[in-house]
């Protein structure tokens, strides 16, 4: 069936394969004007609990199917969404209000994790090795840990649900994911899609509702979930973490991020400038992974400025459908988080190196601070906007110091043609990713994850089915 956006909207949660509608709604917004896009049965506990339920029961069936049938699956899927990106990538931007390229983008990304499951689903092997005593043979064998409960938050609807979703469903678990209340209709249109090409019922749950500690809590807290996937803020991963703790579920976190950009003086300035445009303004600036503090050695800082500044003032701020460069970020109250950092820093010494009028809107300008000090708030605390800090630094020592002056680990990138540098300052890095000359870091075929209170755990690559299996070993005797 062809779809235009509008067919792929909703009625609400999608639950052992039926859609859930009620009278209890809440309303769907287009970011970049306020409008109503539509309403959604809002989901309450108790439909958690029936999704947590059914995919129990479907695990009964999912888990005896062989790689080859879910890799099949999953690839009809991929294709399906591939087919649809137009529609989804202007789906995701009513609701979202990143620039339709970004959603194009991110369609192709999130599809991008299905793909490369349905191939790792085919490569699920164990281990078989002589034990230590004589006659025994150890068998390692890898089974699918049950019923996958995930959270997933408003800045990547449809790629966070679909990194998970397709690690979980091609490891033999069934999924049952919660997607934000901001952006809640990808994920049902990705649902919608996975239900035209076959994937049984109970396999993929989609719940949405407003009621994020209550539906959170249920998965956290419920016997049958067997492993939870969060994507989100350290604070409240922290809180999962230990509402995970009474039904000891595996869990994996993907938090918060205070990314550093670290550029030396024997860089390409145009180079660094074009990758500072990527890792600051995708999202504006609303990405885990974003480059949250501009460390410039001192003999480049004019040089980089200024060149950026240039890019900076060309970008177009609007509807996302409309062509903008960026859209608003997620709500009025993000953009006054993003301003109230930036007066603190100000208050503090930084100097404005470019603005532009704000009017109070979600519409955040893009912003330069220069002269910003590690003690400041925007320095130690995730930014989540359009704003650029800049932090000048006189030697090695100093930038891999104030790189490592956070308790976040998850991004950092590295601008210098010094090989030698290059493995010397990467060592001492404390995250889980790290972008050389380059900051286009996200990719399927990557392990995508952090460190320190950026959470544990990898999404992607060959690491990414782990979290998904346990091993079971087998002793095989008697001979
Ligand atoms: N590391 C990564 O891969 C990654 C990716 C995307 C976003 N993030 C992080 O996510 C944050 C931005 O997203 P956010 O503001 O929506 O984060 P958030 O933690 O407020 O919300 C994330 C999700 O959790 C839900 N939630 C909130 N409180 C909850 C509770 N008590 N119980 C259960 N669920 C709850 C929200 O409704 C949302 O769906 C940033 O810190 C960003 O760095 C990390
Ligand atoms: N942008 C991240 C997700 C975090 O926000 C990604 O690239 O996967």
């Amino acid at each position: 069936m062809a779809h235009d956006f509008q067919s792929l909207i909703m009625p609400g949660s999608y639950i052992d394969g039926q859609w859930h509608s009620s009278d209890n709604v809440f309303v769907v917004r287009n970011k970049a004007n306020g409008n109503p896009i539509t309403t959604l049965a809002n989901a309450q506990p108790e439909q958690m609990e029936h999704a947590i339920a059914c995919a129990a029961d479907a695990f009964i069936t999912w888990r005896n199917t062989t790689g080859l049938e879910r890799s099949r699956l999953l690839m009809a899927w991929y294709d399906k969404l591939i087919e649809h990106r137009d529609a989804l990538a202007h789906l995701l931007t009513l609701e979202q209000g990143k620039p339709l390229t970004e959603a194009l983008g991110e369609i192709n990304y999130g599809a991008g994790y299905i793909r490369w499951f349905a191939g790792e689903a085919e490569r699920i092997n164990g281990d078989i090795f002589d034990g230590l005593h004589q006659g025994q043979t150890v068998q390692v064998v890898k089974k699918p840990v049950g019923v996958v409960g995930a959270v997933t938050p408003w800045n990547f609807p449809n790629a966070m649900i679909a990194r998970k979703a397709a690690a979980a469903l091609a490891a033999g678990c069934t999924f049952v994911g919660r997607s934000a209340a901001e952006t809640p209709l990808s994920a049902l249109a990705m649902a919608k899609l996975a239900e035209e090409v076959g994937i049984p019922a109970g396999v993929l749950n989609i719940v949405t509702g407003t009621d994020a500690k209550g539906l959170g809590r249920v998965l956290t807290q419920s016997p049958q979930v067997a492993k939870f996937s969060f994507t989100g803020s350290t604070r409240v991963g922290q809180q999962l973490i230990k509402d995970c703790a009474s039904t000891v579920k595996r869990v994996s976190m993907e938090l918060g991020g205070n990314a550093p950009f670290i550029v030396f003086d024997d860089t390409d300035i145009d180079m660094a400038v074009n990758s500072a445009m990527l890792a600051k303004f995708r999202n504006a600036g609303q990405t885990c992974v974003c480059a949250n503090r501009f460390l410039v050695h001192q003999d480049v800082h004019a040089a980089f400025v200024n060149a950026l500044t240039e890019k900076v003032a060309s970008l177009t701020q609007g509807n996302g459908l409309e062509g903008a460069d960026m859209g608003p970020l997620i709500s009025e109250q993000a953009a006054a988080n993003v301003d109230a950092l930036v007066q603190h820093a100000l208050n503090e010494g930084a100097d404005t190196h470019y603005t532009r009028d704000w009017d109070d809107s979600a519409f955040y300008p893009p912003t330069i601070l220069t002269d910003v000090t590690n003690t400041m708030r925007i320095f130690n605390e995730e930014i989540f906007g359009p704003v650029v800090t800049v932090t000048s630094f006189s030697s090695e020592e100093e930038a891999i110091a104030l790189a490592n002056q956070t308790e976040y680990g998850l991004a950092a990138y590295l601008f210098t043609h010094d090989h030698a540098r290059i493995r010397r300052v990467t060592g001492q890095l404390d995250y889980g990713m790290v972008g050389i000359n380059d900051a286009a870091i996200s990719n399927p075929a990557a392990p995508f994850g952090g460190v320190k209170q950026s959470g544990f755990g990898r999404e992607g690559s060959k690491y990414g089915l782990d979290d998904y299996l346990s091993i079971q070993y087998r002793c095989l005797g008697g001979y």
